[in-house]
């Protein structure tokens, strides 16, 4: 449900996922803003009879200007969606950000050097254990990270109480990050990636040699890019506020071990991020300690 620009078709394009396309899981964050919209969503949903809060899957983010009040910032993402639970919250980035607020804005204060000003008083292991005490009040059915490298993770497990449930991350054939998600698996963290498609504009779609494998299987690239996660074992969160294309993409096709080395392999020498973030660390893929 991330949205750079227009955000007033969430609700309705929620709506039409869940009750016309067979969603269950929403993906949604306290930095994009449209947590109300999520909430209402699931209430109509709810009310047409065709699905149950039990069946829904709803993730919300608590972002890292909350770094001190991590249950302070679950609780206004709690009220904006009026739901009483989510289903699974995550850490949105594993860098504190400082704050002067009871808002938790601007999300990306910046430094005089223009880079993202960080509160290095906290880090990404104390983000993590104040939602543990979520997940022991019920205000998280479970918990997790999102964009926390193998480092990250490392150090986190030593000291975390219980095994996050998800990392989220950029991830698809341009990055495919296979020593993270085999890390993460071998830990029993699911990998879900976002930005499947390389955010907005889609640019992967562009990919030559992803054409070639979705000409073979007589599909969309679309179609290829999700498959490929889904075969990986990693779930998959994209975006569209196009009807047909929230329907296409529920659409998954097996992929043959040769086909997925070839999608796993394009990004695999020289992998590239498009979520760039201007924190003044090293964003060094799979290598980085930040
Ligand atoms: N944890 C994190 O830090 C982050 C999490 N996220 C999550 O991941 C989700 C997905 O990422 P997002 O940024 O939305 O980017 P995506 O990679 O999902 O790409 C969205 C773009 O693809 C287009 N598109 C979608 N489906 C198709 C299709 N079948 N054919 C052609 N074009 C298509 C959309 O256009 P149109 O709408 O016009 O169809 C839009 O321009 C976010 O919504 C958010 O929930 C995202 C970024 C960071
Ligand atoms: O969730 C996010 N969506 C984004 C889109 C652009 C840049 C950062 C982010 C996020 O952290």
């Amino acid at each position: 449900t991330w949205s750079p620009d227009d955000r007033s078709q969430i609700r309705e394009c929620v709506e039409y996922a869940i009750l016309e396309a067979g969603y269950r899981h929403i993906d949604t964050a306290y930095l994009y803003g449209c947590e109300d919209q999520v909430g209402e969503a699931v209430r109509n949903a709810i009310a047409t009879g065709k699905v149950t809060r039990e069946e829904l899957f709803i993730t919300t983010k608590v972002w890292p200007t909350f770094h001190k009040r991590m249950e302070d910032g679950l609780d206004l993402s709690l009220k904006a969606s009026g739901l009483d639970y989510f289903d699974l919250v995550l850490v949105h980035w594993p860098i504190p950000v400082k704050c002067d607020s009871e808002d938790g804005k601007p999300f990306w204060p910046t430094n005089e050097d223009g880079y993202i000003a960080r509160d290095t008083s906290s880090n990404h292991i104390t983000m993590y254990q104040q939602l543990e005490k979520c997940l022991e009040n019920g205000k998280a059915k479970a918990i997790g990270v999102s964009n926390y490298s193998i480092p990250k993770l490392e150090s986190l497990l030593k000291e975390c109480k219980y095994v996050p449930a998800v990392n989220q991350c950029e991830l698809h054939p341009l990055l495919p990050r296979r020593d993270l998600c085999d890390f993460s698996t071998s830990k029993g963290i699911v990998m879900t990636s976002y930005f499947p498609f390389g955010g907005d504009g889609a640019p992967i779609l562009k990919n030559e040699a992803i054409a070639e494998i979705a000409e073979k299987y007589s599909v969309s690239s679309s179609t290829i890019l999700l498959s490929y996660h889904v075969n990986l074992g990693v779930s998959v969160v994209p975006k569209s506020f196009k009807p047909h294309r929230i329907k296409l993409n529920g659409k998954i096709v097996y992929l043959q071990k040769e086909d997925l080395k070839k999608l796993i392999d394009i990004g695999k020498e020289k992998p590239h991020r498009f979520n760039n973030i201007n924190y003044d660390v090293d964003l060094e893929f799979g290598k980085e300690d930040w």
